[in-house]
């Protein structure tokens, strides 16, 4: 794996355009912001072909969704095609909810996205396969998620990510896993939004290998994430999400490296 892409995006500072939802917002901002990124967030269509321009790459989030931002997301997706910046889909809890499942599938005929990324419950939604999602998080289900990523990757000729315990990412036909982690993102609303919203970052500075890009935001994530755990002596949800900002600017390529699970 790529892992000093990790020094170019540290370099070359890309600005990745989000549409956010409102909860996690903040988060996003700065966990991008920390790792070497330059986030920007909006919410207005008027200002929409600037922003993808400006912009390395887009991250849409499906989270807090409204019939006028389903608007903007749908022009930002075709402006992105338009001028080669690369696209990631978060779509935050289309398992739970069919009208956003709806929206979600509408989006992707509208445009060509490079990344999805998702928990389990998410990507066996849109690969049209049974799962027992709930609300945002994954939920419960059986199936061999190599499979279901695989068939969503397939399905809309993107590269996808399902995320969890292990993450497994697929351009379709091949696969890799990260085993890195910690239980502690689950206990932090925003942790998938995060993940997309750094897969948005790598693939700004590599454009033209986003599996790549995508397997290496997965691993510095992850990886940040089991270092800062390693140092909290109980369960601290919200110190982990302090630590996780400041782990995010310090870590480097070989600490990664040393601890890396890799499949
Ligand atoms: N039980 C776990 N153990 C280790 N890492 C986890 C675990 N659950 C989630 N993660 C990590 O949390 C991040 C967010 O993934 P996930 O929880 O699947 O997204 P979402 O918040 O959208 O449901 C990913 O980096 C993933 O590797
Ligand atoms: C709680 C909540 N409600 C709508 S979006 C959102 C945040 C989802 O965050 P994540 O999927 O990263 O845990
Ligand atoms: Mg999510």
């Amino acid at each position: 794996m790529e892992l000093q892409l990790l020094n170019t995006l540290r370099d070359h500072n890309p600005i990745v355009f989000n549409i956010a939802n409102f909860v996690t917002v903040q988060d996003v901002a700065n966990g991008l912001n920390a790792l070497g990124a330059s986030p920007i967030m909006s919410a207005e269509v008027q200002e929409a072909e600037t922003m993808v321009q400006i912009a390395g790459a887009v991250c849409i989030n499906l989270g807090t969704l409204t019939t006028t931002q389903i608007d903007q997301m749908r022009v930002v997706g075709k402006l992105a095609n338009q001028y080669h910046k690369p696209v990631v889909l978060d779509p935050v809890a289309v398992g739970a909810v069919p009208y956003r499942k709806e929206v979600a599938l509408g989006l992707l005929s509208d445009f060509q996205v490079d990344v999805i990324r998702g928990n389990a419950g998410e990507i066996a939604a849109l690969a049209g396969m049974d799962w027992q999602a709930k609300g945002i998080d994954a939920g419960s289900g059986q199936g061999d998620l190599v499979e279901i990523a695989q068939a969503c990757a397939q399905q809309f000729q993107c590269c996808v990510i399902l995320s969890g315990p292990t993450d497994v990412i697929t351009d379709g036909q091949r696969v890799v896993k990260v085993a890195n982690g910690t239980p502690l993102f689950q206990r932090h609303v925003g942790s998938g939004d995060l993940l997309s919203s750094i897969v948005a970052a790598f693939t700004a500075v590599s454009s033209t290998d986003v599996y790549q890009a995508a397997q290496v935001a997965c691993l510095v994530l992850a990886g940040a994430g089991e270092l800062v755990a390693s140092q909290l002596t109980a369960d601290r949800p919200a110190t982990f999400a302090i630590d996780l900002i400041d782990r995010l600017s310090l870590v480097t390529v070989s600490e990664i490296q040393t601890i890396a699970k890799v499949d």
